[in-house]
């Protein structure tokens, strides 16, 4: 199975839903932008997007003279395109880059940075890992079996150490080594622990001031969101959080294979200008993808 069918087929829910809408293929009544906004609602967009975009729909089949189903549902997938934010710099494959990958508890930050290492490493980059997860001792061994899995190095200290100091020491292997892109994993957190999000705030300043001096010049570090794509609009109220708390650079969103319904990601880019870097779609080392707005929108409405 193709990685767009995985993610196709992850949506299925979002795009029954639509499918339904838009089942008649007949001219479109007032019904149909009524329950075009539920739809969306339901999808996880919230409120105010899903109000947006159908008024949006509305306005441009009434400009072009849209009428029919069938036009407006490949019109759908372009507004919604439209609203997510592009991606710059992808810092997988920028060259040095440090990425801090954060999050709450069992987002698949873990999961992610050994995907993202093992496909680094096979595109002959050199890749070290880092644990700054020293709460859980099974975090730090989680996280040497996808190293191990990978092919790529992973520094840890022991369950207790001060986090922030770990990832000097990554960033000191690294710089030793001379990387090409480092991963770091931190520990999962709630977003609405002012405690736990002042220390990874500390964490990200460490990493940033030591990445500053590495031998070969300054690496660029950013701070990478893992969202459950499962846990819906929740998702944008975690992202909210991180961002006022660290300054985050994009997301991940894992689980689209799962139950998810995707619209989370339309939230999250759109309302905080954040690009999306990769999708999770499974648990194997292989099942990552990289975002594609225009196939993502088109295997949401099914056009
Ligand atoms: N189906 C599916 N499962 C995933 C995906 N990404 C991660 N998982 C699973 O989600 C669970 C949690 O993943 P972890 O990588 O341990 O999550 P974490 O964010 O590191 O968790 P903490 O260390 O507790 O903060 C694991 O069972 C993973 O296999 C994905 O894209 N799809």
């Amino acid at each position: 199975m193709g990685l767009f069918d995985a993610l196709a087929r992850g949506l299925e829910r979002s795009r029954e839903a639509i499918n339904e809408l838009f089942y008649f293929g007949g001219e479109v009544t007032e019904d149909f932008w009524e329950e075009l906004e539920d739809t969306l609602v339901m999808g996880d967009m919230g409120a105010e997007i899903a109000m947006d975009v159908s008024d949006d729909l509305r306005d441009l089949a009434a400009r072009k003279n849209l009428k029919t189903a069938d036009q407006l549902r490949e019109a759908l997938a372009d507004k919604l395109e439209q609203r997510f934010t592009s991606i710059e710099v992808d810092p997988f494959r920028e060259t040095p880059s440090c990425v801090l990958f954060v999050g709450i508890n069992g987002a698949g930050k873990t999961t992610t940075v050994g995907k993202i290492a093992s496909a680094a490493h096979e595109a002959g980059k050199r890749v070290v890992i880092g644990s700054a997860d020293t709460f859980r001792a099974a975090a730090i061994e989680q996280l040497d079996v996808w190293g191990q899995r990978a092919g790529v190095p992973v520094v840890k200290r022991d369950r207790g150490s001060d986090p922030a100091s770990v990832c000097y020491d990554v960033l000191d292997e690294a710089d030793k080594q001379n990387a090409d892109l480092v991963l770091i994993d931190t520990a999962g957190r709630l977003h609405t622990s002012s405690d736990l999000m002042r220390e990874l705030a500390k964490v990200v300043n460490v990493t940033r001031k030591r990445a500053e001096k590495c031998a070969a010049g300054p690496m660029p570090v950013r701070v990478v969101l893992v969202i459950d794509a499962g846990t819906g609009q929740n998702g944008l109220n975690q992202a909210l959080e991180f961002n006022e708390a660290l300054g985050l650079d994009g997301i991940i969103l894992t689980k689209l294979d799962g139950t998810a319904k995707g619209g989370i990601a339309l939230a999250v880019s759109s309302k905080l200008g954040l690009p999306i870097y990769r999708v999770g779609v499974g648990e194997r080392i292989e099942d990552l993808q990289e975002f594609d707005a225009h196939d993502f929108c088109r295997a949401l409405v099914g056009a």
